[in-house]
């Protein structure tokens, strides 16, 4: 066998000796160079587009992507710093490596993204890359991670717990019984003179109160007394765990395999073991109450929960475990991560917190009187509003993403109040990636003005034609942080009620002192995941006097 393999290469290379070869290998690649001077090897040419730097002949940016997967640099700081130094003026960058299909566009423009999001939108799905990395947590087939009709039809499906009547009853009274969980928690805390972690508080209270709207669990993750916070939440820590993951392979340069031999790949594994038995365990009852009790097993019998819904559809017990994964991502973690980078803005302007209290009182009453804010209330109290959408603006809970190019394209700039002038069209081949990030966009100056890194509440506020303050809803592509187009957030409702609901709720009723050296000294900032986690500060309650 060797011998016919050496006897056929010494036919084929007979008569070449070492240097000849040696002299081939380093003219070709020398031509590859003067051919690819700042781009992979293979990948397509562009013009008229900024190439991130460093750039290298042959590997292009892979040394920026090997930086941020040895966590030298961070990716959302990294777009950031590209977009604010290389590609001023809103420009869209560009950069080649081995992955993602070789050629990433950096499109932080409500201008374009109208057009991948709404005019082209076909063109743009969420492909093999979001699959590659999602599928052994969301599965293929759940809303996030799927396209087309697999994708509409639990979009279409998923879209009647959020109908209005549904929310006026079924979400309502499960946001104020958390809510009044949640109160019975503080004045504990205050009892007990004892500070809480803020974010993990408000994890805990997305995480209850929706898996009781959703899915009729009672995940038990929301205690009473503050002794309860010290006992962590197994199912919240895998699934931190495995979102960290799946942001790790957003760059993986590695095949998915590669994760049997890693540590990684070996706790990930576990993590998912134990995420499945817990939904299982929510399943299985399910199905076990709708065998003795028959179809409407949803306990407010008003509306049926997402559970209902999908098991209804006839889907099977291992179909229904990445809907309740995808749900709860889109549930649990956005919210509550706004809240903790709300009360953080508010930490750092104090004088909103008394603005806060001044426009609630009136609708919600004064702190030893004070009601649950309704889902009615919310058109009354616009500055709440304006707040929480200020910080949904500067901390979006999704803030990057990216989408596979199906056919070759021109982008072109498109509509929106943010157009900027001079923009050029981005001409994009199939099979390569286009990426755009919100944490970038809403610290652009050309997206949102000079004063776009202030927490400004007033940007969201506008009087209507009767003289009255309302709260300013702009196009979907420029504040961007619930999606826009077809793929909008089904839960931005549920979010600003939620959101509004639990801040009224606790400034309403609490003084908030916040640990100021810790604050100062390492001030919150985001952890790395597919979301935006803010990592833990501490806070301490005091109540309210009327
Ligand atoms: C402040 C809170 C929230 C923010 C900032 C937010 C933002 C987003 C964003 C950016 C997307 C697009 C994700 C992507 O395609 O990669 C999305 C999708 C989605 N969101 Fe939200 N979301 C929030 C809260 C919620 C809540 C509470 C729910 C309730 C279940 C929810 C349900 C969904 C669903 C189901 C989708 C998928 C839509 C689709 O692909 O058709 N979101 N959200």
């Amino acid at each position: 066998m060797i011998d016919v393999q050496s006897s056929s290469l010494s036919r084929l290379f007979g008569s070449i000796d070492a240097k000849t070869l040696l002299i081939t290998f380093v003219i070709s690649t020398a031509l590859l160079a003067i051919a690819y001077p700042n781009s992979l090897v293979g990948t397509k040419r562009r013009k008229n587009i900024v190439v991130a730097q460093p750039a290298y002949p042959l590997i292009g940016n892979l040394t920026w992507i090997l930086d941020i997967l040895a966590q030298r640099t961070r990716l959302l700081d990294e777009i950031y710093r590209l977009q604010t130094t290389q590609a001023k003026g809103g420009m869209p960058f560009t950069m080649t490596f081995p992955a993602l299909g070789g050629r990433v566009t950096v499109i932080n423009n409500p201008a374009y993204i109208q057009h991948v999001q709404k005019t082209n939108f076909d063109n743009y799905p969420k492909g093999p890359d979001q699959q590659r990395i999602m599928k052994d947590v969301l599965g293929v087939h759940g809303i996030f991670a799927s396209d087309g009709d697999i994708w509409l039809k639990q979009r279409k499906l998923a879209s009647n717990i959020f109908s209005f009547n549904n929310f006026r009853t079924h979400v309502q009274n499960t946001v104020v019984r958390e809510i009044q969980t949640l109160d019975t928690l503080l004045q504990n805390a205050c009892q007990q003179n004892t500070k809480v972690n803020f974010p993990d508080t408000m994890f805990r209270f997305t995480l209850s109160s929706f898996s009781l709207m959703a899915f009729d669990a009672d995940i038990k993750c929301l205690p009473t007394k503050v002794e309860g916070l010290q006992i962590p939440n197994q199912f919240a820590t895998n699934f931190d765990f495995a979102q960290e993951v799946m942001d790790h392979r957003i760059f993986a340069l590695l095949p998915k395999w590669s994760e049997y031999f890693t540590k990684e790949g070996y706790k990930m594994r576990k993590a998912l073991r134990q995420l499945d038995s817990y939904c299982y365990q929510i399943i299985d009852s399910r199905l076990a109450r709708r065998e003795k009790e028959g179809t409407n097993t949803s306990t407010d019998k008003t509306g049926k929960d997402l559970l209902e819904l999908f098991m209804d559809r006839g889907l099977t017990r291992e179909e229904l475990l990445p809907v309740i994964l995808n749900f709860l991502i889109a549930g649990r973690d956005t919210t509550a991560q706004s809240l903790a980078w709300l009360f953080f803005e508010l930490w750092k302007s104090p004088k909103y917190i008394d603005l806060i209290r001044e426009s609630i009182a009136p609708v919600v009453g004064t702190p030893e009187s004070q009601s649950p804010m309704q889902y009615d209330d919310m058109k009354e109290l616009p500055f709440l509003q304006a707040c929480f959408y200020e910080a949904v603006r500067l901390w979006p809970a999704v803030p990057k993403n990216v989408k596979r190019v199906m056919q070759d394209d021109i982008i072109r700039p498109t509509g929106g109040e943010a157009t900027i002038e001079g923009l050029p069209d981005v001409d994009v081949r199939a099979g390569e990636s286009v990426i755009w990030s919100d944490f970038t966009m809403s610290r652009m100056p050309e997206v949102w003005g000079e004063d776009c890194l202030e927490f400004k509440p007033e940007r969201f506020l506008e009087k209507d034609e009767s003289g009255r303050l309302r709260c300013k809803e702009y196009s979907q592509f420029k504040f961007h942080s619930f999606n826009a187009g077809p793929r909008m957030c089904l839960g931005k409702t549920l979010a600003v009620y939620e959101g509004m609901a639990v801040t009224a709720a606790i400034l309403g009723r609490y003084d908030v002192h916040f640990d100021n050296d810790q604050m100062r000294n390492s001030p919150p900032t985001y952890g790395d995941s597919l979301t935006l986690p803010c990592t833990p500060y501490f806070v301490h309650f005091t109540p309210r006097q009327n």
